[in-house]
């Protein structure tokens, strides 16, 4: 058994991991650490999470979680995870940053999107990216994963295939994103409270989001070339989920059916991905509650164009899921291990 601790306590990635530990067999919350509330019960704020996790929060402690824990979970926002990972860096402690503080190489680009100071370059360079179908055996030797954005694990999950057989023009690529409000995590907002969202789809952080450098990066080092996209995200009224219904021009005479094969193959051996058959695309519904990415897929013989849509929850695949997916490669369980439960429909 391994003992965990989760930082962040109060905020929407750690209760959804407290959620998803509840049914694994290998991995116990030894500790919840909180900045805003430590002392107090998680459950006074999360009434549902009563009977399941009922220790009082406490404060960060860099020596006592050397000493108290194997696993720790940033469930941070940016610019927290930077100044505390590299304090293990002494220890055996894995640590698992759900925030975007180490998921780019280049402390620039960081600083740029970000607009906050990025973490120490060894740091960064000692993260391994942890989407499980890309870097599965880098995962698997880890100590160190910068867990990718929601955004991001959809996006390139839904064009991997396609970018490394040389299907589409890396060039061409249009990634138009529509998410849930539970992506801007638990705090109430302008921009997500429920006169804002209700019965409305606002466009946001147009050219400016922080996951398009990440998409970039990874998309560039699966074609091996420097690659730019657009891409657009959308607040819609929805609790959870996330879509990426993405454009790109054709590079090769395929059929939807040549393409469908062709990705049923690439993740057959990845238990998370499951591309649909000709005809049927995949709704956020579908993989609610759920650490799947479905995926699905049109030729537009008409304008010599591919559609692919590709959804998440974003608080399971999306982020706290694949952490526990990432988690249970480096300690050599099985890739599914507390994550194999059925979507909650309707
Ligand atoms: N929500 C989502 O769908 C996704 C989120 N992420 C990323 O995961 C991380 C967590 O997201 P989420 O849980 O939704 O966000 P929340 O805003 O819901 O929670 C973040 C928590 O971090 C703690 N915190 C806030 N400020 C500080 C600070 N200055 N120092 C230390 N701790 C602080 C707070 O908890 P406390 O005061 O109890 O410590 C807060 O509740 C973020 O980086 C987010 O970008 C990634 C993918 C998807
Ligand atoms: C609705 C909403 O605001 N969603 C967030 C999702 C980003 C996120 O959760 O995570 P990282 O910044 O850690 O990648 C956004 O679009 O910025």
């Amino acid at each position: 058994m391994k003992e965990v601790a989760i930082i962040g306590g109060t905020g929407y990635g750690a209760i959804e991991l407290i959620r998803l530990l509840g049914s694994h067999e290998y991995m116990h919350i030894n500790k919840i650490i909180s900045h805003s509330r430590y002392g107090e019960r998680l459950a006074m704020f999360y009434p549902h999470l009563t009977e399941f996790y009922d220790d009082p929060m406490e404060e960060l402690d860099i020596d006592r979680l050397k000493e108290e824990v194997d696993i720790i979970f940033f469930a941070t926002p940016a610019g927290v995870a930077k100044d505390i990972v590299p304090k293990f860096c002494d220890s055996s402690v894995q640590c698992i940053d759900l925030s975007g503080d180490l998921r780019l190489q280049s402390r620039k680009v960081y600083e740029t999107w970000y607009e906050k100071e990025a973490a120490p370059q060894a740091t960064l360079d000692n993260a391994i990216y942890g989407l499980p179908e890309m870097y599965k055996e880098k995962i698997r030797n880890a100590k160190v994963i910068s867990n990718p954005g929601c955004f991001p694990t959809s996006a390139l999950l839904g064009l991997i295939p396609a970018i490394e057989h040389q299907i589409i023009s890396p060039h061409s690529i249009i990634i138009d994103g529509k998410t849930g409000v539970s992506g801007a995590g638990g705090k109430a907002t302008t921009m997500t409270h429920y006169s804002e969202t209700n019965e409305n789809v606002k466009p946001y952080k147009i050219g400016a989001h922080q996951h398009i450098p990440e998409i970039e990066q990874y998309l560039s080092a699966i074609a091996t070339e420097e690659i730019k996209t657009t891409f657009t995200t959308h607040l819609i009224p929805m609790t959870r989920g996330l879509i990426c219904t993405m454009y790109a021009t054709l590079e090769k005479r395929v059929t939807t059916k040549e393409v469908i094969h062709l990705y049923q193959s690439y993740y057959e051996a990845h238990p998370f991905v499951r591309v649909r058959e000709e005809g049927s695309f995949p709704t956020t519904k579908e993989v609610c509650g759920s650490n799947f990415c479905d995926i699905g897929i049109h030729v537009n013989e008409r304008t010599n164009q591919i559609i692919i849509a590709s959804v998440i929850d974003n608080l399971v695949k999306g982020a706290s899921g694949q952490a526990i997916q990432n988690a249970n490669l480096m300690n050599g369980w099985d890739e599914d291990h507390g994550l194999q439960n059925i979507p909650i429909y309707p």
